[in-house]
């Protein structure tokens, strides 16, 4: 895992990263905080479509921001329609953002409300030929957020939790198959829209957002899981891995859309 030279500490954290990456001050910059009341309803848009084969679930990575549960994205197997999107959208990854305390550790935030912890499940436009070619075009990327809400312990993250042992620091991998993402998901798909980026650097303002208005549960045992892992790598001094989001960023003018009266 390559050193990005960016990372969520004082000097590396969101608020220098517009020095290697002057896209952070762009037009449609993500997280943002959004404002139920603000959010028009489209009936044109669409209900989401996900449909998750969990053979394709390959390995779990501490990647030093985060850790990531990868799939296997060289067929339609695991994909992204309907909703805001047209054509398809293959997964390729789902991560998380959280905090060092409960009270933030969200990426988005509704109406100011942080959550403790954010999933993302991010998918790429099967119209383009990679992920990475994916990354440098407005309709490239699909991110799907789902927040976490402290309350009670939640089996399905159980699986992904007790993974993270064997990945405690910067550069682990393991094995991690068989798992049905979808399972993750809320009962319901009802969601908010807009246009934005990706919330690390690079920050290409490539995705499609897509949050679910519907949270699911995690813990306090649970969340302590997450905050046990290390942004650092063996042998490097130990830095729990926390506070691993970015602040909300301007609007611009955007408009967020809702799929839900
Ligand atoms: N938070 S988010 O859902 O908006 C999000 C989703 C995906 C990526 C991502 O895939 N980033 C890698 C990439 C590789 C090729 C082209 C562009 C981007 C990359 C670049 N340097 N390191 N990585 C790995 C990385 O950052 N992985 C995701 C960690 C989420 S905290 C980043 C953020
Ligand atoms: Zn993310």
């Amino acid at each position: 895992i390559m050193s990005h030279g960016w990372g969520y500490g004082p000097s590396d954290g969101p608020v220098n990263w517009c020095k290697d990456f002057p896209i952070a001050n762009g037009h449609r910059q993500s997280p943002i905080n959004i404002i139920s009341g603000q959010a028009s309803y489209d009936s044109a848009l669409k209900p989401l479509k996900l449909n998750y084969d969990p053979s394709n679930s390959t390995d779990i990575l501490n990647n030093g921001h985060s850790f990531q549960v990868g799939f296997v994205d060289d067929t339609d197997s695991s994909t992204l329609t309907g909703g805001p999107i047209t054509g398809t959208y293959r997964l390729k990854q789902f991560h998380f953002h959280w905090g060092a305390s409960d009270y933030r550790g969200s990426e988005h935030t509704v109406n100011g409300i942080k959550f403790p912890c954010e999933l993302h499940l991010v998918h790429w436009n099967t119209k383009y030929l990679s992920f990475g070619e994916a990354a440098s075009h407005p309709d490239g990327l699909a991110v799907v957020g789902v927040f976490l809400k402290l309350g009670a312990a939640n089996p399905r993250l159980q699986k992904v939790l007790d993974a993270l042992e064997a990945i405690k620091s910067k550069g682990k991998q393991t094995t991690f198959t068989n798992f049905d993402a979808k399972t993750l998901l809320p009962d319901s798909l009802d969601y908010w829209t807009y246009n934005g980026s990706l919330t690390t650097p690079p920050l290409l303002e490539s995705v499609t957002w897509i949050v679910l208005k519907e949270s699911i549960s995690v813990s306090l045992t649970q969340m302590g899981k997450f905050r046990s892992l290390k942004f650092s790598g063996d042998g490097e001094a130990h830095c729990c891995m926390q506070d691993n989001y970015r602040p909300t960023q301007p609007l611009k003018g955007r408009k967020v859309r809702r799929s839900f009266k």
